[in-house]
């Protein structure tokens, strides 16, 4: 059996449009890396761009780099780099912060959007925790009340009272894919804004922002978009939100003219208005350098063979593990898969300790759950095949 399914994954590789991808990050072939939906891979040409921003950039024109390195305006530039990777024209899309300032930002945004006398905030019961915590916050502050709904029941759940909901487009513990046009519709049904953390969904399936009208979105660029560790977030405000956008962290450089320093505050216009402080440009940097392996490549593509690694990854599961060992968490169906397979498994903790040992690089989410993430720009089907050999051995 084992021979047949390798033999499966040299086919499936010899035939994958987006084979030649995986050469372009610094991955050795002794490890299978499936935690790319924690934190993605280094593109092998990121250092270097890194050692020039420090060293020329930084070390030689200093100052000016502001201005003569674009410095100043890498938060917008990125931004539209980011922007077709998620369904968005340039112009909408501000790269800076963590998701969580983010989720801030556009949470009390979308409830001063909203028509006032609304009194809820509806929030994904099965969210990423920093979102709920965030919003909670804002609820606080803005004076609203917190409904936690599970994304499959929120349709029924959203109506007259609901200023807005923020939802996981893709579940992080289950890999669950939620319906984001039809989501989104319900909301704006209910006379309500949309919020959508992308940060499980961006750079591994379509998105869609603006052909589904979402309002708001945020999402992190450490994972399939590959920053690297704690490189700075995104948020996106839909065009026609923008002139009413209303921040609640309006740093001075979202002003409309920053360098004029004056006590008042005055929105600068376009996505330049969701900036906070200063941009951290080391990260940013490394981002914008990050985001060239995207040249080219079609998010239609990555999806396609994102489903095609977790159908086969799933196959291979079912034929080396014995039966009622694992059960998988991630629904079968496409529509409801994101790019990541969760297998709830009794010693969870022992065996993704033992898998990391032995080369096959997944995660624990505690107390029982194992993540495997399936990044399609450097993820093979030999991959997949091994890493469900191994973890076939781990459990026997
Ligand atoms: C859905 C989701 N939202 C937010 C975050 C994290 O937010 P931050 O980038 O602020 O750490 C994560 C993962 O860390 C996540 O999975
Ligand atoms: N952002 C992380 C970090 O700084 C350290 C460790 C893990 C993370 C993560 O991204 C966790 C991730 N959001 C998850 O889905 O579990």
């Amino acid at each position: 059996m084992s021979e047949q399914l390798a033999d499966r994954a040299a086919a499936l590789d010899a035939a994958d449009e987006l084979a030649g991808c995986r050469k372009l990050f610094a991955l050795d072939d002794a490890t299978v890396y499936l935690d790319g939906n924690s934190l993605g891979a280094l593109p092998a040409h990121v250092p270097d761009r890194v050692a020039d921003v420090v060293r020329r950039e930084w070390g030689e024109l200093r100052i000016r780099s502001w201005g003569e390195s674009g410095w100043w305006t890498a938060p917008e530039r990125i931004g539209d780099r980011i922007a077709p990777l998620i369904g968005a024209q340039a112009g909408q899309v501000v790269v800076g912060d963590s998701t969580s300032v983010n989720v801030f930002k556009a949470v009390v945004a979308a409830v001063r959007l909203a028509d006032p006398t609304r009194t809820e905030i509806v929030v994904d019961a099965t969210t990423f925790p920093t979102d709920g915590y965030i919003a909670e916050s804002a609820a606080r502050m803005t004076g609203k009340r917190i409904v936690p709904v599970d994304p499959e029941e929120l349709t029924g759940a959203v109506g007259p009272a609901t200023a807005a909901a923020l939802v996981n487009h893709v579940d992080y513990r289950t890999g669950r894919l939620h319906d984001l046009p039809s989501l989104t519709a319900a909301i704006h049904r209910a006379g309500a804004l949309a919020v959508w953390d992308l940060c499980h969904s961006a750079g591994a399936l379509p998105v869609g922002l603006d052909e589904h009208r979402v309002d708001l979105a945020v999402g992190c660029t450490y994972k399939y978009l590959n920053g690297g560790p704690g490189s700075p977030a995104y948020l996106y405000v839909a065009e026609r939100h923008q002139g009413a956008f209303d921040s609640p962290l309006p740093g001075w450089t979202s002003h409309a003219d920053p360098f004029a320093m004056t006590p008042g505050y005055r929105p600068a216009d376009g996505a330049v208005r969701g900036r906070v402080g200063t941009p951290d440009i080391l990260s940013m940097l490394a981002l914008e350098a990050a985001l060239d392996v995207w040249d080219g490549v079609s998010p239609a593509a990555v999806r396609a063979k994102s489903l095609a690694l977790t159908d086969f990854f799933l196959q291979c599961v079912e034929s080396y593990v014995p039966p009622g060992r694992v059960e998988c968490l991630t629904p079968r169906e496409h529509a409801r898969r994101g790019s990541q397979i969760a297998l709830r498994c009794e010693d969870a903790p022992r065996v993704m300790s033992a898998l990391i040992e032995k080369g096959v690089v997944g995660d624990l989410r505690r107390p029982d759950v194992l993540r495997f993430g399936f990044t399609p720009l450097y993820v093979s089907f030999a991959d997949a095949e091994r890493a469900a050999r191994v973890l076939s051995a781990t459990l026997h």
